[in-house]
């Protein structure tokens, strides 16, 4: 069968339930696309050959045998490589984990496996996940297969780029104040951050605990509330973890019509220093809601202005807290002064100083300074009252609407280097995001569009907590609406990469 890698992940899961397909053939598919464009794209720093083969040929030889398996069972999958996978390098993109084997799995990494998920390989992103671009990895940028001299957003650039490049129908990725969805909104492809507590975190390396979390990056709504269903749902290993099972996103993904839902855009988000593309498409999407049915009203956040400080408040604390056992003791990276004693203090310090990248430093030192005695209540405690405004604001707007919406980022993918020294020009992309982590809601990314330079934008759905399933009613309808007048998916006006020939 010709184009395996074109499918989406539930034309695949189809495909191999009537046996027209073996998820060995599906698996090798997209590894050789991989062999074929990762050269340029860069999405992978580990692929898993080898592993992945067998478990296709395992989850095959159950199917053949007559077992019940679970909806995606066969269809591969690419993973976040801040996740861990037992007997599998994992290095969150940081020097500091060079060659480190994690001894144990993600719990949401036992659930692909569970049902039978080949997992292709790891995702590049920026170190520990800090940045918008990917240009923090310590092992090199992923560029956007859109035009490969830009960007494919961050911290989860190579999940979207593996989705956006055809190399995996599927990825996992974090989102701690954007890194599923900004990537999502530049590359052109879906992403969601679901309800904070709903996909355990245990085996996720944490960045910023009360605000991290793991979801789906697909190229079609559908898909990832298929992926959703299997990834989430209570988890005793994580203390954080909601007690709801994840269903009913698959229903909602599948509706017709958008009759009663109220839409409220969020005043605050899509004013000045959003780009003028991305401000049309996000207008024309609106009135194809309402088109569906649904009563759209503006909502105010005003607390919003402030939730770009009082995230780099609360993350660089909760990071540089999460990060102390980077120590060269314990695991990963361990560098010995190489003049005067070998002690504790000093093999920290140069194991510290040789395993971060810049951005990593910096983060620490901003969050030791503001956990810092004497300043905790000034810069700390601020940040944490900013914290509970903004959660307010969103029960207000909920008040009034069923979900609120506004353009994913403000800006499309931008070229390399050009955000790169002014780091304050680097955290504005995530100015849209932020909100939802800072009141644990969920949230989802899709296509609207392009915009005047040809590049995709992205829609932001946003819903009250544990209410997930309304990212996927409004998102699936946009969606169907969208690829209507289009006549097709906005990945398919992405220029042909070049293929590498092996
Ligand atoms: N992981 C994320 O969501 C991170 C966000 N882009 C940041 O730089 O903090």
């Amino acid at each position: 069968m010709s184009d395996l890698t074109r499918r989406t992940a539930a034309e695949l899961a189809a495909l191999l339930a009537a046996k027209e397909v073996s998820s060995v053939e599906v698996t090798q598919a997209h590894l050789d696309r991989m062999a074929a464009v990762d050269g340029d794209v860069h999405a992978f720093l580990h692929v898993n050959t080898d592993e992945a083969l067998a478990a296709a040929a395992a989850v095959d030889a159950r199917r053949a045998a007559g077992e019940e398996l679970a909806e995606l069972a066969g269809v591969p999958i690419a993973v976040k490589d801040i996740i861990v996978t037992k007997g599998q390098v994992t290095t969150a993109a940081s020097k500091i984990l060079e060659n480190w084997v994690p001894p144990y799995d993600a719990t949401l990494v036992t659930k692909l496996r569970a049902a039978g998920m080949p997992i292709l390989g790891k995702t590049n992103l920026d170190e520990f996940a800090m940045g918008s671009s990917t240009e923090h990895s310590a092992y090199g940028a992923t560029r956007n297969p859109w035009d490969l001299e830009r960007i494919p957003g961050g911290s989860g650039g190579g999940s979207a780029a593996a989705v956006a490049a055809f190399e995996a129908p599927l990825a996992i990725g974090t989102d701690t104040g954007g890194s599923i969805r900004q990537p999502a909104a530049v590359t052109g492809t879906v992403g969601t951050k679901p309800t904070y507590g709903g996909v355990s975190r245990y085996g996720l390396i944490a960045l910023a605990s009360s605000l991290d979390q793991a979801g789906p990056v697909s190229r079609t709504v559908l898909d990832s509330a298929l992926l959703h269903e299997v990834i989430g749902g209570h988890d005793p290993l994580d203390s954080t973890s909601l007690p709801d099972p994840a269903t009913g996103y698959v229903a909602a993904a599948r509706s017709r019509d958008l009759k009663g839902v109220r839409v409220g855009i969020v005043k605050e988000l899509g004013g000045e220093g959003y780009q003028e593309g991305v401000r049309r498409s996000f207008e024309q999407s609106v009135a194809l809601l309402q088109q569906a049915g649904a009563e759209v009203v503006e909502v105010s956040c005003p607390s919003f202005e402030y939730a770009l400080a009082a995230y780099y408040l609360i993350l660089p604390a909760e990071a540089s807290s999460n990060l102390a056992k980077f120590d060269g003791m314990r695991f990963g990276l361990r560098v010995e002064p190489t003049d005067g004693p070998v002690t504790a203090e000093r093999v920290m310090a140069a194991t510290r100083g040789a395993g971060f990248g810049d951005e990593v430093k910096r983060r620490i030192i901003l969050g030791t300074y503001a956990l810092s005695a004497g300043y905790y209540d000034a810069y700390y405690g601020s940040a944490q009252k900013v914290r509970t405004l903004i959660q307010r604001d969103f029960a207000a707007a909920f008040a009034r609407a069923d979900v609120l919406v506004s353009p994913t980022a403000p800006t499309t993918a931008f070229k390399f280097g050009e955000k790169l020294d002014d780091p304050m020009a680097m955290y504005l992309n995530d100015v849209a995001t932020i909100p939802a982590n800072l009141a644990g809601i969920p949230g989802l990314s899709l296509p609207s569009g392009l915009s005047d330079d040809g590049l995709p934008v992205g829609f932001q759905v946003l819903a009250p907590a544990r209410e997930d399933a309304r990212l996927y009613r409004v998102g699936g309808v946009l969606e169907r609406l969208l690829t209507e007048k289009w006549g097709g998916p906005l990945l398919a006006q992405a220029p042909e990469l070049e293929v590498a020939s092996r």
